[in-house]
């Protein structure tokens, strides 16, 4: 049979109850023989007197049994002392060591209780085995368990975590719902006074809705009135336009401006000629020279106006306005810029940046008076092109490329002209006519670097068509704008560029005699001796207005030339072009 291990607890369990009765384990040595009368404790080793001790039997046995380890040879000298209870009192009887029998007895009493007590001791060893098991699933339960708390403890962090996050959100919908309300709120009473004032409006609709009708009606008779008043502008236009032609007719068809240059800061030193402005259109000039002053008188000339040395170009422009306004309403205008080298063509024609010139200001008057034209009902269309005659060759100023260019007639209108492969632009405003402008001085620039001042040894052209429209009177208007700076005069003794200086002398005779055939109304008029004259033929003819500078330097040095551009300038003065008429008017109104 396989010894069991009893642990120190359990073999507390094990022991008999009775704090009288010795247990003795297997491993502890018994002294046989000995009557018990002192005890070897084996759990604490110490060895202490006993007395013997009357015990009770188990299972109610009634005797007294004074040790259970007695012996044969104790059995046969000493009596057994046996307790029994009687009438409550324990009683006890002593068993004479001869009767056998009772003493067999006894011990059967004995032996049957001890088996007992040994049956029941090893159930209860029997339970006690089965601990480990039990220890080891309480381990595994503890473990799962254990798991079980941990899986739960990270739920639970989640769980706290969503919680944390909703609890933010909810913070949120609260803060949004507070704004969302106070929102809400301002919205009603935005509502409430819009309401109120619906309410007022309601009442007062119907009067509205009167005046609104007394409008309507009085709307028609001022657009009735419109109409009229429309019509009657047109005429007066007209009239204006007729008005003001027959002033500038007044003025001549051919009209000279004189204006003599200042010196110049660093020309101060220079000798001047002698100079009389008589009124402001006339004016004399003195030769200075010392060699011949006993003899010198002064020579006189008249112009439609002269402007002396202080002359602001505003002034000028002034005189020059109503011609543009000629070309808005239909006719060939042209502006030349004659004289000597240095004399103050371009600066009157250019100007200087602060300081514009004719071309600019014009740009300028064209823009506005469309502008207010637009309220007549004219539409505008303007085209440009910019360009060059130097040594009889045309150049084209907005187009660098080479090309070539040819004057030619146009077939729909007697003597039109065109010219072929050039550049022409149509600006919408004044900031692009401004630019084109610029790009074509850069051009002319570019080129005179290379053609060894070119600039100053050609005539520069800047052409502007204007084409107006009313659609309502189905009318269309043609005019255009010439503004010539031409190419410095200069005399042959003097140029150091004799081949330049012959070509621009006789572009400029050629456009005398062109002048002075108109002057004495010849049959022919030989507008093709020079391109000039030719491009500009229908600038030249009766159907124009032509105004000519002669621009003069102060100088004595240049008194020579300065006199003979007078001179030019008075026998111009004396054409009389047939008297200018408006040609281009194309339209079916009643009232042209
Ligand atoms: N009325 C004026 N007031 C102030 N400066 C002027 C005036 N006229 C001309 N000038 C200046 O005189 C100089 C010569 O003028 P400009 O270049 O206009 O002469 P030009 O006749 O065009 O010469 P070119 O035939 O060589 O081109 C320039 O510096 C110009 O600014």
């Amino acid at each position: 049979m396989k010894r069991l291990t009893i642990p120190a607890k359990l073999s507390r369990l094990t022991q008999p109850s009775s704090a009288s009765h010795i247990w003795k384990p297997a491993n502890c040595p018994t002294r046989i023989g000995t009557y018990n009368s002192s005890i070897t404790n084996c759990v604490t080793g110490q060895t202490s007197k006993v007395p013997p001790v009357r015990r009770a039997t188990p299972a109610g046995v009634n005797s007294t049994v004074a040790d259970a380890n007695f012996t044969r040879s104790e059995t046969s000298v000493n009596a057994t002392s046996v307790s029994t209870t009687c009438a409550g009192k324990v009683v006890n009887k002593r068993i004479p060591p001869y009767d056998f029998k009772a003493r067999y007895n006894h011990l059967l009493e004995r032996h049957k209780a001890l088996k007992e007590k040994f049956e029941e001791k090893c159930e209860q060893v029997g339970k006690l085995e089965t601990l480990p098991e039990q220890f080891k699933e309480v381990q595994s339960h503890l473990a799962s368990t254990t798991e079980e708390l941990k899986n739960t403890k990270t739920e639970k962090e989640y769980l706290q975590r969503q919680v944390k996050s909703q609890q933010q959100n909810i913070e949120l919908l609260t803060d949004s719902l507070t704004s969302i309300t106070g929102e809400f709120e301002k919205l009603k009473r935005a509502y409430k006074k819009l309401q109120r004032e619906h309410d007022e409006l309601s009442i007062e609709v119907p009067k509205v809705r009167e005046q609104s009708a007394d409008l309507v009606d009085k709307n028609f008779k001022l657009m009735e009135s419109i109409a009229i008043c429309k019509e009657q502008l047109f005429r007066s236009n007209v009239e204006r336009k007729e008005l003001h032609n027959a002033v500038m007719d007044s003025h001549g068809n051919i009209r000279i401006f004189c204006r003599v240059r200042p010196p110049l800061d660093f020309e101060r030193h220079k000798l001047l000629c002698g100079w009389n402005y008589v009124d402001e259109s006339t004016l004399e000039i003195f030769n200075c020279d010392p060699l011949i002053k006993a003899k010198n008188k002064g020579h006189s000339f008249s112009f439609d106006q002269v402007f002396h040395q202080s002359s602001k170009q505003e002034d000028i422009f002034q005189l020059v306005a109503p011609l543009i306004q000629s070309a808005l309403d239909g006719y060939n205008v042209c502006v030349f810029a004659y004289g000597q080298t240095g004399s103050g063509k371009t600066f009157t024609m250019d100007g200087t940046i602060g300081n514009p010139g004719v071309i600019l200001r014009t740009i300028d008057l064209l823009f506005d008076s469309i502008k207010a034209y637009r309220n007549l009902g004219w539409q505008y269309q303007i085209k440009v092109q910019f360009l060059e005659i130097y040594n009889e060759v045309l150049y084209d100023l907005l187009d660098n490329e080479p090309k070539e260019l040819e004057i030619r007639m146009t077939r729909s209108e007697k003597n039109g002209i065109y010219i072929s492969n050039i550049t022409q632009e149509t600006v919408e405003n004044a900031d692009r006519l401004r630019q084109l402008m610029r790009i074509a001085k850069m051009n002319r620039a570019t080129a005179a670097t290379a053609g060894n001042e070119r600039s100053s040894r050609s005539h520069a052209i800047t052409n502007i068509e204007l084409i107006g429209s009313h659609a309502e009177k189905h009318c269309t208007s043609i005019g255009s704008i010439n503004l010539v700076d031409l190419a410095g005069s200069e005399s042959l003794k003097t140029s150091m560029r004799l081949n330049e200086t012959k070509n621009i002398n006789r572009s400029l005779s050629e456009l005398t005699n062109v002048i002075l055939a108109l002057l004495q109304k010849q049959d022919h008029i030989p507008y093709r001796n020079s391109k000039l004259t030719h491009l500009l033929m229908p600038s030249l003819g009766g159907h124009s207005k032509t105004l000519l500078f002669i621009n003069v330097a102060p100088f004595q040095d240049c008194f020579n030339e300065s006199l003979k551009s007078l001179r030019f300038a008075a026998s111009v003065n004396q054409c009389k072009i047939a008297k200018a008429r408006r040609v281009r008017i194309l339209n079916t109104s009643n009232f042209q």
